[in-house]
């Protein structure tokens, strides 16, 4: 049972007084752990900061009762006190400086005034205070404990012995020698009692000088201790300054070696670099090295050749010397031959111009050929068999019965027929075997295209453009291609476009390109319709006013020598383009005059004439000419009793008639050399007399239909056309000034 807090034993702590108070101020600083760097705990070795103490167990009395041993609270500042020695001493086991020991009676040190124990500074939780114990209590304690004793360091497990005088105290207080007999004095025995008290009370003087000796040692053992922890704690502080400065060299230090890990990593990078490029450059090196060996094995053959080569060349120039020997011989040959050249070549030169000769010879015959042939000729055009939708049919165009053609102008009709053989055919009896044949300038078989056919009429629109009148003009029953050729169909690509459009584009083209050669042309158009022996303006069809045929008396003036046929209330649009010329082809197709009848449901009705006017002035030869190209679409030229038409329609038929008879009559006559020629006596005639004549180059298209049923009216309308063909008309003259 023994219970440490209740031992009487006192820490050096406690016996030392204040020594516990300063040592307690002292311990937060020494034993609070060095102040953390940024990176925490720092590595710098720690300044020993306690002090030195003797190796000692003996239990500390706390504030609740518990010991804890001394070596807790104050364990290496005693170790410091007495300084490195005492601490190689302590370490080497040799014996703690000689510390005073302390035998005393609790009771006396805890009521002796000035002397603060641990005891009573810090008296035991549940334990009453000392003084109360004084008195019997006392003398009880000691006999049940023996005596009581403070010992220092070693002494703790022996037997509490006081060294002073090794006595012991009896119950009544008084010191009796150890292991004497203890001899009660009698109650009378009071000399013999104060004996002993005095006794007594030499030993407690005794005992007093001892204490106060031991207490001016630890006080002295205080101050130097107080010494040793002024100069740790300036130890301290210095070394705190100096971890500080540690820990900025240390900051530095490691903000150096940062810096110098990326540039370690930086270099490390460019050494990577600098290495791949070493070895690309090796690898470029091993690449060289091998292609200077081919080099050098391809100098070596290149020499072995050279010198072959030098070897060839000196053969060769010495076969060079010899030809050159020749060239020499040869030069002179060449010489003669180039005198021979020169005179080839102007025969040559000779000969072309005479070609050229020949070439203006030829046309000049060619011309006097038309000439002698009266200037008017007539190509035949015979249409395709239509399908039922109106349109040719692609396959045997140019197989169609009762027709023949051959020699690019001959058109065969083949008479014997099925039918009546009774009937006549423009007043000839037809008989089984009879073949009818027709000549013309050109036959145009059905598969031939508007190309083709503008082919052979362009040299006639080249004449108005040269100063000449020009006069071409369709013919033929209703249904028989007239439009076709003439106007064509401008919804239908370029391929289908009909003289008109052809003829203007040409018109232009080479209009443009005698610019070049300093002719500037004007021209203009007009588009009017004959229908019913009245003139009707296709490019104005809501006008009203009359319009009449009139002739411009020009003889008298310088311009012109002749009378020019006049329109009054005509519209004459100047073109510049043929896009300007389309759109007024567009308009007055539209407004002529179509009537419906059983030969042709788009059957015309009306002779159409487009004119063209063309002047030309040419400002480096000063040269001018006035030409006009008539491009006419007669109307349909079939037999009245045949297409049955009545009324309205027998009217227009007839005045049809009327004028194709006068056309007919005007070139007879011309052709006849009468000296009236009935121009006036249908519009037509009229309008065209000046193309229709000796100053005129006139071309008719027959065109004849396919058809079986239409054969009477086609026969009428070759005869007709070879009527005109034969005629001889005069010899065209150019309107040049
Ligand atoms: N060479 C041809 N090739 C293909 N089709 C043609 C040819 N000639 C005429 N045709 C077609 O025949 C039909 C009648 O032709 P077109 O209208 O030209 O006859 P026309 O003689 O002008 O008649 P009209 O006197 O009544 O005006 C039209 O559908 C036309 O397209």
């Amino acid at each position: 049972m023994s219970e440490a807090p209740r031992s009487p034993l006192i820490t050096l702590n406690a016996v030392e007084g204040q020594t516990p108070k300063a040592v307690a101020a002292v311990k937060p600083q020494l034993q609070a752990p060095a102040p953390a760097g940024p990176e925490g705990r720092s590595r710098l070795p720690q300044p020993q900061t306690r002090l030195p103490m003797p190796s000692t167990h003996l239990p500390l009395p706390t504030r609740n009762g518990a010991s804890k041993r001394k070596q807790d609270f104050t364990p290496d500042v005693q170790q410091t006190v007495g300084g490195k020695k005492r601490k190689a001493d302590a370490m080497r086991g040799a014996p703690p400086p000689k510390m005073p020991n302390i035998v005393r009676r609790t009771a006396s040190a805890t009521t002796r005034p000035g002397t603060r124990t641990a005891a009573t500074a810090k008296p035991a939780v549940g334990r009453p205070p000392a003084a109360s114990r004084a008195g019997a209590s006392r003398g009880a304690a000691a006999a049940k404990t023996g005596a009581r004793t403070v010992t220092t360091r070693g002494s703790a497990s022996k037997p509490a012995v006081s060294k002073a005088g090794g006595m012991t105290r009896s119950n009544s207080g008084s010191t009796i020698p150890k292991g004497a007999p203890v001899k009660k004095r009698p109650a009378w025995d009071l000399k013999g009692r104060i004996e002993d008290m005095e006794k007594t009370m030499r030993s407690m003087q005794s005992e007093k000088e001892a204490i106060t000796q031991q207490k001016e040692e630890i006080t002295q053992h205080s101050d130097n201790i107080q010494q040793d922890l002024l100069t740790l704690q300036r130890e301290n502080t210095t070394l705190r300054q100096r971890v500080n400065e540690a820990e900025v060299t240390l900051r530095d230090l490691q903000s150096k070696n940062r810096n110098m890990e990326d540039d370690l990593e930086r270099v490390n990078r460019q050494k990577k670099a600098v290495e791949r490029e070493r070895d690309d450059l090796e690898s470029d090196l091993q690449t060289s090295r091998k292609e200077c060996q081919g080099l050098k094995g391809t100098i070596a053959q290149q020499a072995a050749a050279q010198e072959g080569i030098k070897a060839e060349l000196q053969l060769r120039n010495s076969q060079i010397e010899t030809t050159n020997i020749a060239l020499q011989a040869e030069k002179g040959a060449v010489a003669s031959l180039q005198a021979e050249l020169a005179e080839a070549r102007d025969k040559i030169a000779a000969l072309d111009r005479q070609l050229q000769q020949a070439e203006t010879d030829r046309r000049v015959l060619h011309n006097t050929i038309q000439e002698l042939k009266g200037n008017i000729r007539v190509f035949a055009r015979l249409r395709p068999l239509l399908s039922p939708d109106g349109n040719a049919a692609n396959d045997g165009l140019d197989d169609i019965p009762h027709f023949d053609w051959h020699d690019g102008n001959i058109l065969e009709l083949d008479r014997a027929m099925d039918g009546d053989p009774n009937e006549t055919m423009s007043g000839f009896k037809r008989t089984e075997s009879q073949k009818i044949e027709f000549s013309f300038d050109r036959v145009f078989a059905p598969s031939s295209s508007q190309g083709e056919v503008f082919e052979e009429i362009s040299q006639l629109v080249q004449s108005a453009l040269d100063g000449y009148k020009v006069c071409i003009f369709a013919y033929g029953q209703t249904g028989s291609g007239k439009t076709h050729t003439m106007e064509g169909n401008l919804e239908q690509g370029p391929e289908q476009r009909g003289m008109i459009p052809r003829a203007v584009e040409q018109v232009f083209r080479t209009a443009e390109r005698l610019r070049g050669k300093g002719w500037e042309y004007k021209i203009s158009a007009s588009f009017l319709e004959i229908y019913n022996e009245s003139l009707r303006d296709l490019l104005d069809s809501k006008s009203d006013k009359k319009m009449d045929i009139k002739m411009k008396d020009n003889r008298g003036s310088k311009d012109n020598k002749t009378n020019d046929v006049h329109v009054t209330n005509q519209v004459v649009v100047d073109v510049n383009s043929e896009d300007e010329v389309y759109p007024l082809l567009k308009k007055a197709n539209k407004h002529r005059a179509v009537a419906a009848t059983k030969c042709n449901d788009r059957s015309s009705r009306s002779h159409s004439v487009f004119q063209l006017r063309i002047k030309g002035q040419n400002s480096l030869t000063s040269e001018s000419c006035a030409g006009m190209l008539n491009l006419v679409d007669l109307a349909g030229s079939e037999q009245v009793k045949k297409s049955g038409s009545q009324g309205k329609q027998l009217q227009e038929a007839q005045s049809i008639n009327k004028s194709l008879s006068n056309l007919s009559l005007v070139i007879t006559a011309l052709s006849n050399k009468e000296p009236h020629i009935p121009y006036r006596n249908s519009k037509l005639t009229y309008l065209l007399q000046n193309s229709l004549g000796g100053n005129s180059k006139t071309l008719m298209f027959v065109n004849v239909s396919p058809q079986e049923e239409h054969l009477v009216e086609t026969v009428n309308s070759l005869r007709f056309a070879t009527t005109v063909n034969q005629c001889n008309i005069g010899t065209a003259q150019k309107k040049v000034k």
